[in-house]
């Protein structure tokens, strides 16, 4: 079990504030905070893993203080064991991927290097320069290397945010299986809902440093459980007008549907608004997608 009981006065865009949590992270759960920038995102990843120090508080870690204000104690980085992955890779320029590798291990283990290395699908590259990768190459580097630590929290902070639509759902499915595969705590920081509803089992939407929201992503981000309503979560492209109806083009991850606006929502609604697309009389047919298939329509 992970406790997190924080604070930490933050200097905001609007002025300062604290930065207040309380969060108890169960063994083996992939947990999300969402929310704006300048929230405090990243500090809570920063603190956690030595980087940044709270002004109270403390952070207890399968029974093991990392960090006590009372007492003093303040376990340095390299003394916890955290997996840290960046949205721009941060791997070593000059070393090949199993030297980014290694250089992750403090005790030098080739085999588990190999075994790493063919799980991610990585073994090809291995004698490769990260510059001679495409990002989501070096972005499973990355991943490959942070596990490789066997840490007892792994941090993502927007890992997949500078990778195209189709590679981020491909890595996407790797966190997850990494996640459920190596039993690990997972803690994720995305602006991303879709990415949000993929991955996490509990989100914490965060505004100027106070959880305003937990639950699963159903629960934080819709407010219910379960419903029989069709929705989906999609960013407006455009707004036009054709004869006397007003159109939003939407897209939702690869897909771009169209949808009738009232005269209202055109006065709210704006080009790189997210909006939640709902229909109450649904009424869909579905069917298993086979290989063979054509891709599906865009609208
Ligand atoms: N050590 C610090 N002391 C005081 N203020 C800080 C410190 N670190 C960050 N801040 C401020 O706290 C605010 C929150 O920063 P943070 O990087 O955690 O936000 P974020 O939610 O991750 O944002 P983004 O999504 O844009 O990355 C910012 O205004 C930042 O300038």
């Amino acid at each position: 079990m992970i406790r997190i009981q924080i604070e930490k006065t933050l200097s905001g865009a609007e002025g300062p504030f604290v930065l207040s949590l309380d969060l108890c992270l169960r063994p083996g759960s992939f947990n999300c905070i969402y929310g704006p920038s300048g929230s405090g995102k990243t500090t809570l990843l920063r603190i956690l893993s030595g980087l940044d120090v709270p002004d109270r508080g403390f952070i207890e870690v399968n029974g093991c203080r990392w960090f006590d204000a009372e007492t003093g104690i303040n376990r340095p980085p390299q003394e916890r064991r955290v997996g840290f992955v960046f949205q721009d890779y941060a791997l070593f320029p000059t070393m090949t991927v199993r030297e980014n590798l290694g250089f992750a291990q403090q005790k030098k283990d080739r085999g588990k290097i190999d075994d790493i290395l063919e799980l991610t699908g990585l073994t090809a590259l291995s004698n490769r320069l990260p510059r001679t990768l495409s990002g989501g190459q070096q972005q499973r580097v990355a991943l490959a290397r942070s596990i490789l630590r066997e840490p007892d929290i792994l941090l993502l902070d927007e890992p997949l945010s500078a990778l195209d639509e189709d590679t981020r759902r491909r890595l996407q499915d790797e966190i997850r299986n990494y996640h459920t595969r190596f039993a690990l705590t997972t803690l994720l920081v995305s602006h991303d809902r879709q990415e949000v509803f993929r991955l996490a089992d509990t989100v914490h939407v965060l505004e100027r440093g106070r959880v305003v929201r937990h639950g699963s992503p159903m629960e934080a981000f819709l407010g219910r459980i379960t419903s029989s309503r069709f929705s989906f979560i999609g960013t407006i492209l455009s707004i036009r007008s054709a004869d006397c109806i007003h159109l939003a083009v939407i897209a939702a991850g690869n897909e771009l549907v169209e949808v009738v606006l009232s005269r209202s929502d055109t006065q709210t609604l704006h080009p790189g608004d997210q909006v939640l697309v709902a229909s109450k009389a649904f009424n869909p047919i579905i069917r298993k997608l086979q290989p063979h298939d054509p891709a599906p329509p865009t609208f």
